[in-house]
């Protein structure tokens, strides 16, 4: 895990640059709104084939974030490449090479599931070169997102739970080689959460980069091979869900049970109140569990720290706590 503090940019991989061959490279990124500053000087990377999961609460600039790497928004500063090219100038071709789910389409209603696939699979076919695959088929789709049988249903029908699984579909109709999802599974079933996560890792293992927005921190833990926290405008920690789980200062739970009776007991160190408690009654206990700080642990205490102290406070306390 590192942490990324104000004017620095991100250490050397796999949490800093990407490097060569990196996917998704941005550096500094800044981004203003009238006289707000959403975004301070992002740093971030995705090597091929990589699922990067950006976490943060409201209004910490994770759809800014992906808008301008999509090319839908203009930045303030900083250094931004994707697929090697900047998104501000990228033409049509690099275009049909990105998959994008926006947290909502303003599509027509009226149209047909199957025929607006079909109609955004032909943008992707002048596209198609020798040895490229050509756009998904729409049954493919269908299938691949859970919708078949609905090729004829008018859109503005379907329930937000479906219109979000065809959101996905047309992400990935043109099968991008960089495929960015803002919280694309708002409003799914447990069932269709959990295809949808097949998908991503069957995607990813086809060598899709993945940029993931989500508030679902379960989600981030399956999905992310790396996980950016982003808040006050900063990536304030990243790391894989056990890196950022194992350092948080969080005290462990123990549960226990004695003669019938329940308890429950915080500790920083649970392995010394187990010892004392094993010595003390070890014959007695039963239904011993420990509950270990989890994704969440780390999220809640590191955004309450950037709401309490500002983003540099936050990172430097956090930073201290993990040594
Ligand atoms: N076009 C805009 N003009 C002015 N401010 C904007 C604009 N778009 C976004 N903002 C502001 O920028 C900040 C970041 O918004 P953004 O949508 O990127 O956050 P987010 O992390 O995606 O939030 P959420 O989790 O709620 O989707 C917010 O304070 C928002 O109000």
């Amino acid at each position: 895990m590192s942490l990324v503090e104000e004017g620095a940019h991100a250490p050397a991989a796999p949490g800093g640059a990407g490097g060569p061959g990196a996917a998704v490279e941005v550096s500094g990124l800044r981004m203003r709104y009238g006289s707000t500053d959403v975004l301070r000087g992002i740093d971030l990377h995705a090597q091929p084939g990589e699922v990067v999961v950006l976490l943060g609460p409201n209004g910490a600039g994770k759809t800014t974030t992906v808008e301008i790497l999509e090319g839908f928004r203009a930045r303030s500063a900083g250094d931004v490449s994707v697929l090697g090219a900047d998104p501000a100038t990228g033409d049509e071709r690099w275009r049909a090479r990105l998959g994008v789910v926006m947290q909502s389409w303003r599509d027509h209603g009226r149209w047909r599931v199957g025929q607006l696939l079909s109609h955004l699979a032909r943008y992707y076919t002048p596209y198609a070169e020798p040895g490229l695959p050509e756009p998904r088929p729409v049954a493919d789709l269908l299938e691949t997102v859970g919708l078949t049988g609905y090729a004829h249903r008018r859109i503005n029908t379907l329930s937000g739970g479906q219109r979000r699984r065809l959101d996905v579909a047309i992400g990935i109709v043109g099968r991008p080689e960089v495929l960015f999802l803002d919280e694309p599974t708002a409003g799914f079933d447990p069932e269709a959460r959990r295809d949808f996560h097949d998908l991503v890792h069957a995607l990813a293992d086809e060598n899709t980069t993945i940029l993931l927005t989500t508030h679902d921190l379960d989600e981030a833990e399956k999905l992310a091979d790396r996980i950016l926290i982003l808040a006050g405008g900063r990536v304030t920690a990243q790391g894989t869900a056990a890196e950022l789980a194992d350092r948080v200062p969080a005290d462990a739970e123990v549960k226990w049970a004695r003669h019938g009776q329940r308890f429950v007991h915080s500790t920083p160190d649970a392995t010394a109140f187990l010892r004392e408690l094993l010595e003390e009654a070890g014959d007695e206990v039963t239904d011993l569990e420990v509950r270990r700080a989890t994704l969440e642990d780390a999220y809640m205490s590191l955004v309450r720290r950037h709401e309490a102290g500002g983003t540099h406070d936050a990172a430097a306390a956090f930073t201290e706590e993990v040594r």
